[in-house]
């Protein structure tokens, strides 16, 4: 198989990132079918917890590039890129951390990855062929995180403010904003963004074809 171009989606938490790679994803598969087009989630290199009690892993920083094993993430990257498949972790956000279970991921022409501290990475950033950041407002992410955390996550607004105030904010100055300048596309919007979807679509199309 000719080399694959890996494509990663970055942005804040709730900047529309896995709707916009799901959206990419499910029309394009929709086109060609599932073989030649692979997704990612940055979320399910998350460090495994076990051996953590809850009351520690609800302590965790999970906007810190250190809570993410993106050695793993670079390794199957890398895999993927030899034509080989990779068992991808399955995590869950309400224990805090992997399930037992893996995902396997086949090799494929075009490979979606999506997560916020993707393009912080300078040993992921090397595998990227195309980088796009998602540009959303702070207060839009903050809405939507806020509805998806309770209703998909399992907690209250109490710990939703508490960790948003406490690192979620703090890691999109500190990290997650800075790397904007890494992308080579940025689309405003949210996950919604017709003509980005498009765009996005069309360059997929012609690597394919
Ligand atoms: N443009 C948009 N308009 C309305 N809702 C959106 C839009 N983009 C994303 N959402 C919703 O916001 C929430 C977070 O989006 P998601 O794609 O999961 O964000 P991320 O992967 O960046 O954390 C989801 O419920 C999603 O359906
Ligand atoms: N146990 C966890 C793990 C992660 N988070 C939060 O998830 C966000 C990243 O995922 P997105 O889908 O929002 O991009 C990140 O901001 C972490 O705070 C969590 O709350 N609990």
């Amino acid at each position: 198989m000719a080399k694959p171009t890996i494509i990663a989606i970055a942005g804040a938490s709730a900047s529309g990132k896995s709707l916009f790679a799901s959206t990419v994803y499910q029309e394009l598969v929709a086109e060609f079918g599932g073989e030649r087009i692979s997704v990612l989630a940055e979320d399910a290199y998350y460090r495994n917890q076990d051996h953590l009690s809850m009351e520690q892993r609800v302590l965790t920083n999970y906007d810190h590039p250190a809570a993410f094993e993106h050695e793993l993430l670079a390794v199957h990257l890398q895999q993927l890129r030899e034509g080989h498949s990779v068992e991808m972790p399955q995590y869950c956000y309400k224990t805090h951390t992997r399930k037992s279970e893996t995902i396997k991921v086949q090799p494929a022409k075009v490979i979606l990855v999506e997560g916020i501290l993707l393009l912080t990475d300078a040993r992921l950033r090397e595998q990227f062929n195309i980088t796009v950041f998602m540009d959303t407002p702070l207060d839009v992410c903050l809405l939507r995180r806020i509805k998806r955390d309770l209703e998909d996550r399992g907690r209250t607004l109490v710990s939703i403010t508490e960790q948003y105030e406490n690192y979620v904010r703090p890691a999109f100055f500190e990290f997650i904003s800075p790397s904007k300048q890494y992308a080579d596309l940025v689309v405003t919007r949210g996950g919604k963004n017709e003509i980005a979807i498009d765009i996005m679509k069309a360059k997929i199309r012609a690597l394919l074809a």
